[in-house]
């Protein structure tokens, strides 16, 4: 299982260092949440800065883009370095030109579904996407608490890729209020990705807290 960190729980006055430490932590992916203070109330960081982050570290960049319409920034996201965009199936009405477009550039596409979303909404684009985000707070803020029934939708992901594997072949990412704590019945789930903020930066050392997520 592959640990993302997510830098909305790191100190963004030392964003560089943050990303240095946990990439020398054992980090797999960097996970980076954009948010709009429309989507979501919050509000982060955008293309720029992703732009900037980018020559600072060789980590697989986990764009998580909580933003209506994604569409209209999209090819802005692609131009700084993302290696996988991830987009909510409720923020757009154009998934499918989006899925097309981020194909096209050669870059990973994944969906994301918030908590009240059914995961059977999403079942007919499976075949067409790389990664499912499942969303386990509602997004917005780090440090919220876990929403143990997700797991459900990790289990039925698992479930239809493990009976279908010639047509799907996503990973299954989940993402808010990961700790050691629920990290194995995550992993007994199904789940390939694991994102974790506020666990992993509200502590001294990065390393113990990423590989304890790991084992
Ligand atoms: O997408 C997010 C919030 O919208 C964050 O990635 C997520 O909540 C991670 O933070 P934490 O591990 O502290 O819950």
């Amino acid at each position: 299982m592959k640990v993302a960190p997510s830098i909305l729980s790191a100190d963004f006055s030392r964003l560089g260092e943050e990303i240095n430490a946990i990439e020398n932590g054992g980090a797999d992916w960097l996970h980076l949440d954009v948010m709009d203070g429309n989507f979501v109330p919050n509000l982060t960081f955008g293309p720029p800065v992703i732009k900037c982050l980018r020559p600072n570290t060789s980590l697989f960049f986990d764009v998580h883009l909580m933003i209506s319409t994604p569409e209209t920034l999209l090819q802005d996201f692609l131009d700084v370095g993302a290696d996988l965009i991830t987009i909510h199936y409720e923020a757009t009405q154009k998934i499918d030109e989006i899925i097309e477009i981020i194909k096209k550039s050669g870059k990973k596409i994944g969906i994301s579904i918030k908590p009240n979303t059914p995961i059977g909404t999403i079942k007919n684009l499976l075949d067409k996407i790389d990664l499912i985000l499942v969303m386990s707070v509602e997004p917005g803020w780090g440090g919220q608490k876990f929403m143990p029934e997700m797991l459900e939708k990790v289990k039925k992901l698992k479930a239809w890729r493990d009976n279908n594997p010639e047509n799907y072949h996503y990973l299954i990412e989940i993402d808010g209020g990961i700790n050691n704590e629920n990290i194995l019945e995550v992993k007994k789930a199904g789940v390939d990705v694991v994102v974790a903020g506020s666990y992993i930066f509200k502590r001294s050392n990065y390393k113990a807290a990423i590989s304890s997520l790991h084992q």
